[in-house]
């Protein structure tokens, strides 16, 4: 392991990189309810930076509400660790601080704003905002570096509004580079994009997933075949099966819960209603 520093938040600094240094999320035991619904009932997986995590599932299998439980949005029992930091009982900024980011279903950026603005405002968080507006002659290096790796580089000055699908995309999941996410959660960042912009996504998530830890649910199959390192199958609040994507593939009860039998159908996650192939 490289030699380590910590950064003004106290989180430990890789001295090479300037990174924060990778950690793992564990999650064991998770469990949310809403009234008297049971919605995670028992959810253990972990992500480990050099990995991209899939988190897979039918609809209402409980994955977006693990997030939620995990970022703080929603109250859930049992542990979410990110290195030694347990997240469970957080308020979702403290959370956030500790350098776990999210992107949610619907892309997050401010349409008005530029792109470099998006990402100034998203690395400055302590500014006062008129600093934030006010036209900047230089662009921090971790600004270039971020809008270099989600290939908006040469689109710094465009409304961020006018951006593809895609790029909005790229952009929030730039915004957490910036901001030194050690882990990224994302949910379904890859719905409605093009096949260009998916293979663009993936290659970018393998990058990141270089140093930091990957989480990404969606129902796009190919897409999970093409660029999961591990999986996780969800099915009604707790996994049921967890590995290679030849492995969960493969598995009998992951066959069942994605079209209600396993042997008669040579059962394939993607042909379920709601995966996409
Ligand atoms: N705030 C809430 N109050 C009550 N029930 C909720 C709430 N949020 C989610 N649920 C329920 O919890 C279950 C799990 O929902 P969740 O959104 O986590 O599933 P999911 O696996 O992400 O599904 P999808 O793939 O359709 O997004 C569903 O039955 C959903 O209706």
């Amino acid at each position: 392991m490289s030699p380590q520093t910590v950064d003004v938040l106290g989180a430990p600094q890789d001295v090479a990189t300037g990174l924060a240094a990778p950690v793992s999320l564990v999650v064991s035991g998770l469990r949310v309810q809403f009234g008297g619904f049971v919605a995670v009932s028992d959810a253990s997986f972990d992500a480990h930076p050099g990995e991209v995590r899939f988190l897979i599932g039918p609809n209402g299998a409980g994955k977006t509400t693990c997030i939620d439980a995990i970022t703080g949005l929603v109250r859930g029992t049992g542990s979410a660790k990110l290195g030694d930091d347990e997240l469970l009982g957080r308020p979702v900024h403290r959370t956030a601080r500790l350098g776990v980011g999210r992107t949610f279903q619907t892309a997050s950026v401010f349409e008005e704003m530029s792109v470099l603005q998006n990402l100034d405002i998203a690395a400055g968080m302590n500014r006062r905002s008129a600093a934030l507006l006010r036209p900047r002659r230089t662009v921090e290096p971790r600004i270039e570096a971020a809008a270099e790796q989600i290939g908006l580089a040469g689109s710094l000055e465009q409304r961020a509004g006018t951006l593809s699908h895609g790029q909005k995309q790229w952009l929030e999941i730039g915004m957490l580079l910036v901001q030194d996410a050690r882990v990224l959660l994302l949910d379904e960042p890859v719905a409605g994009m093009s096949h260009d912009e998916r293979t663009a996504t993936g290659t970018l998530l393998q990058r990141i997933a270089e140093h930091r830890a990957v989480v990404v649910v969606e129902h796009d199959m190919d897409f999970m075949r093409r660029f999961a390192t591990r999986v996780t199958v969800l099915h009604q609040g707790s996994v049921i099966s967890e590995g290679s994507v030849a492995h969960v593939q493969a598995d009998p009860r992951v066959q069942e819960v994605y079209l209600g039998s396993a042997a008669t159908h040579g059962a394939d996650p993607a042909e379920h209603e709601g995966a996409t192939s």
